[in-house]
Parts: C-alpha cells; structure tokens; sequence
C-alpha cells in the first residue's frame, strides 16, 4: 500500500503524530520502582524500559520482531569532489550488503536483527543540489513511499544508510532545518582531506543560496537537498510513528533525515532513540537541536545502520532487566 499519494498526505501524515501510552508507561515506571535495586539505579536502562513500554503499549514490552533496513541512494554532487572514495561504491557495498560481508552484517546478527537492504535507483543518482533541486515531486515521494513501505511487521527498527556522497546531503539539510553556517554542519565523511573540506563546504553554501526562499516545508528540504536514501529514512520514521514502532537512529546522516521533519514537528522525535553519536562533528550539534541524547559514543563513522545495531544490545539488556528482575516482594527483600 502506498502511504503517501500526495504531498498534502504527508504533511497530514505529519500533523497528526500520536503520543505514546502514558498508562503503559506508568505501568512500567511503577514496575522499575518494585524491582531489586535503590530506585533509578539502572540510571538509562530504566528510561528505555518505559520508552519502549509507551510505544508498544504494554508494561512489559519484548523485541521479537527487531529489524534493520540499510537504503542506499547516489547523489548528483559526488562530481564536486566531495567524497573519498567513488560513487560505483554505493553498488558494491549493497552487493556486500547482499552477500553478507559488511560490518552491519555482522552487527545486525550479532544484535539479533534481521538485515533488509533497500537500494534506490542507484544508477539515477539524484540531481546536483548547488544547481536543481536533488529530486521533482514524483521522486521525493517514490521515495519516502519506499521508507514507509520497508518497516514491515517489526517492533523494533535500527535505520541505516549507504550513499557516496551523502555527508554533503546530511549537512545541506541540517542547516536548512536549523541554520548555522555550512562549516558548522560540514566535516570530513568518508575522510577527505581539507581541500575536500574545502569544496563541500562551497557546495552546501551554493545549495542554500540556490535554494533560498525555497525551504519552507519538510517536504522541500527533502526535495531539493536531500537523496533517496535519507528521504527513505524520512518516510520509514514516519510510517513508524503511525504504527507506534519505536526507531534507533544511526549517525549523522540518518539523523539528518529527521531534521527537516524535527525543524516543523518537534514531537517527531519521541519514538526516536539516538542510537550512538558518531565522530562526524555535526552528528553532536544535530543531536543537541534534536533534544536526544545518544545511547553511545564509540568513535564510530561508518554509518549502514551499525552504530544503531551496536546499541541494540544495549536496548536488549534494559528490557531483560526490566522483565526478569524480581520485586522487592518477590525476593523476599526490604524495600527500605
Ligand atoms: O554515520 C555517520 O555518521 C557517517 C559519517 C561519515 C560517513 N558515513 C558513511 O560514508 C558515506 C558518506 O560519506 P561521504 O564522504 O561519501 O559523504 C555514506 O555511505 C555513509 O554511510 C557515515
Ligand atoms: C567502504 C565503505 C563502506 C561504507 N558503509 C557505509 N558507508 C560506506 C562508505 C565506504 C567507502
């Protein structure tokens, strides 16, 4: 089924953001206060326990159903100079994807997760930002109608994704949703150098001038400075929201995609779980803006949903807690 048919479908979709279960969630909360430990001992796990209590609507939430979805997109500014590594990249890494060999191969079964991989028109990169907007209407809506459509039945979701080139993308929109200077969003990506710097910063300065005026809506930011694959991700965490699937993010770029919806709809981050912060220096300042506090911090860079599928693990051992600890009752222990 196609979520959105129409621009107006997904700003309706937008406007319309649910809350999560304030009983659920007090059920679980008054569950931490019964459990054998001084109250707030287990400090975050106690938070994620009722974070995901809210969501799935039961004081004793479990991950059955935990899935990754890697998409991947190319990107018409890669011909500016601003990646290390070339655009046939993007293909041969979903082929590693495919094969098994990635890091979030390993990292998804390690975290108990299955792997869907998501690749969108990878021979059509998008269009060159400084000059056009990067997708016309039908693309940007093919688009968030892929991320929407690749949630599935899961109850837990870890967003990643894989486009040479996409740093450049990530920091057009985050300053397009929360201003700043084009230095304060840009950094190094796959590594380059500082000429490479150098050039990605000139390039997300031309996007906003050539865009100017332009970025009024989350869907225009999306359309005109961002690429498929983070689009996919916009569409995903939407879809998500109105199936109340709680969502850990990944690096910069995922979180990137959330930018643009954050900058008009705030609430769009409660079903969002910052699933670490990765070096790349403006992951920190978008999670500062976002209001989210990353799980992690492991000097990760490598984005394909692997910073979140390290989290997981994380994820897994608050709810484990959560469920298996006795009360005070139980084990026969004074309350205090
Ligand atoms: O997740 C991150 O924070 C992250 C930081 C730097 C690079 N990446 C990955 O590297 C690619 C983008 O880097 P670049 O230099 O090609 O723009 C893309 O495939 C991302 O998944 C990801
Ligand atoms: C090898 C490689 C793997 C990646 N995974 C996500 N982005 C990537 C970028 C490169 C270059």
């Amino acid at each position: 089924m196609t979520m959105f048919r129409s621009v107006a479908d997904f700003e309706a979709a937008l406007g319309d953001l649910s809350a999560s279960d304030e009983a659920a969630r007090n059920a679980a909360r008054e569950r931490q206060g019964q459990l054998t430990k001084p109250p707030g001992s287990l400090g975050r796990l106690e938070e994620i326990a009722i974070f995901l209590a809210g969501w799935q609507g039961t004081m004793r939430p479990a991950i059955e159903r935990g899935r990754a979805i890697v998409f991947a997109g190319n990107h018409g500014v890669v011909a500016r100079g601003v990646s290390a590594f070339p655009a046939a990249v993007t293909a041969q890494m979903v082929a590693n994807f495919s094969a098994g060999g990635a890091a979030i191969n390993a990292l998804a079964g390690a975290a108990g997760l299955s792997l869907a991989v998501v690749p969108l028109e990878l021979d059509r990169p998008t269009a060159d930002f400084t000059l056009r907007p990067a997708m016309d209407e039908g693309e940007c809506l093919a688009a968030l109608n892929a991320g929407a459509a690749a949630i599935g039945d899961a109850d837990l979701l870890v967003l990643g994704e894989m486009g040479i080139g996409n740093s450049t993308a990530a920091a057009a929109l985050a300053a397009a949703s929360f201003g700043g200077e084009a230095v304060d969003w840009v950094g190094p990506g796959t590594g380059v150098d500082p000429a490479g710097i150098a050039r990605k910063v000139a390039t997300v300065e031309a996007g906003l001038a050539t865009h100017a005026g332009a970025l009024t809506s989350p869907f225009e930011i999306l359309r005109r400075l961002g690429g498929r694959e983070i689009v996919a991700i916009a569409g995903a965490v939407l879809a998500a929201r109105h199936a109340r699937v709680p969502i850990v993010l990944d690096g910069f770029i995922c979180t990137s995609a959330v930018a643009p919806l954050a900058a008009f709809y705030p609430t769009i981050v409660d079903h969002l779980i910052a699933g670490h912060c990765s070096v790349e220096p403006g992951h920190r300042r978008l999670l500062d803006k976002l209001g989210l506090e990353p799980l992690l911090s492991l000097g990760m860079r490598l984005g394909e949903g692997s910073g979140a599928a390290v989290a997981v693990g994380v994820i897994r051992a608050a709810l484990a807690a959560h469920d298996g600890m006795a009360t005070f009752a139980e084990a026969g222990v004074s309350a205090g």
